[in-house]
């Protein structure tokens, strides 16, 4: 069965037309109002990712609210530009048409409550009433425009014989798309089939109009009733940009987009969307609102397409296939990130160390930065790309004359601070205890009873390479040896023993810089 539609012509049996409430339903999230300029950027956006629909706002709301829907209708093209408007409002209706007026092609989209609970309690209204008021609704928007949307509010907690009876009234009054919301967030998936395949079954003329779903994420069941609905014969579904919207917000576009992009061997619908600028426009919304996604939001957070176990890194550095279920690209993502941290494994770090310029290290050298890397991650939330150059670079120098093993500090208060030092001096193992005048000194004063020198400290600085408490120390030690000047740097998380590689580092350069004049001359 192929649908006759006023603003679509005949559409397709597996066409699902994308209906965009981000400016309407979504900006009903505390906080997230958008202004004129705002709302425009918005629906351009929109268009060009290829929304059917734009409902850009709710015209009698505010005169505000009036003008950008009014001029979404008058600049943006492509898009159906729809107005909400209450059924029984009292301006709602005329407001709406004169808001999308100058559309291309205008909608006007207006709903009643049909449950028992929202009828009685909030519109304080009959059930003949409200059933009057849709057919009254209905009309008056249908001389407006042709393409009339008509929405029961609270339509999954609706009594089923009397939302049959409503579907009916607002499809013989002239609406061409019946929209039934699960307003609450309240249905489950088999709750939503069931109600589209009653109305199916039951309701004259149910097959020449589209029906709609529009349903929201009280019990996150937002994006899997909006594909339970679609099963069942709806044919519009309505969503939002990040899944903004009332309280837990809609069901979010990027989400129902890739389900069916990515499962059309179950899920066999078309649509006009360009999936590659789903991130630009949810980050260009989340930069209008002042909102980021939070990083695990699917398609769109920043650790969609992030991977930090090693298990995981390994497998996509042999095939990406075997834990990403689209490409990065076809969303908008450059690529894929392996996030090093304390979970990754050698093969992601060896994969870092060539793209940051370090493929040629040796399996030694390889494995004892690993072995660094992990203690650095263990205590580090981030370990950033400057981290491990830090890292690498005096694993390399370490590879020298001396070279560091370990560094135990006694410091405090009471009494003078104290140095257990053991260093590889020449392939053979040393150590010593030793004091003084703070941990650094303390540490430098064991270096050099390990390894008599008479070069003297000129500098020592230290920094923090990253930020954060837990960020490493860069430490720049210069030391000057008969005129001869060397600076050494060290990193780690632990101030003193970035010190004491600074000074080592600066102490080996001198060694080759005394090799290079006086060969025998390495030791002591
Ligand atoms: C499920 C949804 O998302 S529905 C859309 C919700 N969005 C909004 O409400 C945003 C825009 N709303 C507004 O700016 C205002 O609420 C307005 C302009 C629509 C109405 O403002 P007010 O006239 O001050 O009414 P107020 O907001 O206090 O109450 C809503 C009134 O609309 C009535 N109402 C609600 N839905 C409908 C409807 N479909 N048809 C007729 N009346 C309705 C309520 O019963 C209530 O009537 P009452 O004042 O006689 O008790
Ligand atoms: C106005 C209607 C469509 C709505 O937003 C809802 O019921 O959630
Ligand atoms: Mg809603």
């Amino acid at each position: 069965m192929s649908i006759d539609h006023p603003s679509f012509g005949r559409i397709a049996d597996d066409r699902v037309i994308l209906f965009d409430t981000t400016l309407r339903d979504g900006e009903q999230s505390p906080g997230f109002s958008m202004n004129l300029t705002e709302k425009l950027r918005m629906a351009e956006a929109l268009a060009e990712l290829g929304v059917d629909v734009i409902e850009a706002g709710f015209p009698v709301a505010s005169q505000g609210d009036f003008d950008s829907v009014q001029e979404i209708a008058r600049v943006v093209r492509g898009p159906v530009i729809c107005g909400l408007a209450r059924t029984g409002g009292r301006d709602d209706i005329a407001r709406a048409a004169e808001a999308v007026r100058t559309a291309a092609r205008p909608r006007i989209h207006n709903f009643i409550s049909t449950s028992p609970l929202h009828m009685k309690y909030k519109l304080r209204m009959e059930p003949e009433t409200v059933l009057e008021l849709v057919t009254r609704g209905n009309v008056a928007a249908r001389n407006h425009t042709d393409d009339v949307e008509w929405s029961a509010e609270d339509g999954s907690r609706t009594e089923p014989d009397f939302l049959c009876r409503c579907v009916e009234a607002a499809i013989v009054a002239g609406a061409t798309t019946i929209n039934i919301p699960d307003t609450v967030g309240y249905a489950t998936p088999e709750d939503m089939a069931a109600i589209f395949t009653m109305l199916r079954e039951r309701v004259p003329g149910a097959d020449t109009v589209i029906l709609s779903a529009h349903n929201h994420n009280d019990l996150g069941l937002a994006v899997a009733n909006t594909i339970a609905s679609l099963k069942a014969g709806v044919r519009q579904i309505e969503c939002t940009i990040n899944g903004i919207g009332e309280r837990a917000g809609n069901a979010a576009l990027e989400e129902i987009v890739m389900a069916l992009r990515t499962r059309q061997d179950a899920l066999p619908y078309s649509n006009n969307i360009k999936t590659p600028n789903l991130l630009r426009v949810s980050r260009m919304l989340a930069t209008i609102t002042g909102f980021d996604v939070q990083p695990n939001k699917a398609i769109v957070g920043r650790n969609a397409f992030a991977h930090e176990s090693g298990i995981h890194q390994d497998g996509m550095l042999k095939n990406a296939a075997t834990y990403e279920i689209m490409t990065p690209e076809s969303v908008g993502w450059t690529k894929s990130s392996l996030i090093l941290g304390k979970h990754s494994g050698r093969a992601a770090f060896r994969d870092k160390l060539a793209a940051l310029g370090y493929g040629e290290l040796g399996d030694n050298q390889l494995n004892d930065a690993f072995a660094r890397f992990k203690s650095l991650a263990d205590h580090k939330k981030t370990v950033y790309d400057e981290d491990i150059v830090a890292l690498v670079d005096d694993e390399v120098r370490d590879h020298a004359h001396l070279r560091f093993v370990s560094l135990e500090l006694y410091s405090g208060s009471k009494r003078p601070a104290r140095a257990e030092l053991e260093l590889e001096i020449e392939g053979r193992r040393q150590s010593v205890s030793t004091s003084g005048n703070g941990p650094v000194d303390a540490a430098f004063n064991a270096i050099r009873e390990l390894f008599p020198h008479e070069a003297t400290l000129i500098l020592y600085s230290v920094g923090a390479i990253t930020e954060g408490s837990d960020a490493q120390a860069r430490t720049t030690v210069r030391l000057e040896e008969h005129g001869k000047m060397v600076d050494g740097q060290g990193a780690d998380a632990d101030t003193v023993v970035s010190a004491t590689r600074a000074y080592l580092h600066a102490l080996n350069k001198l060694l080759v810089k005394r090799a290079r004049h006086e060969p025998e001359a390495i030791s002591a």
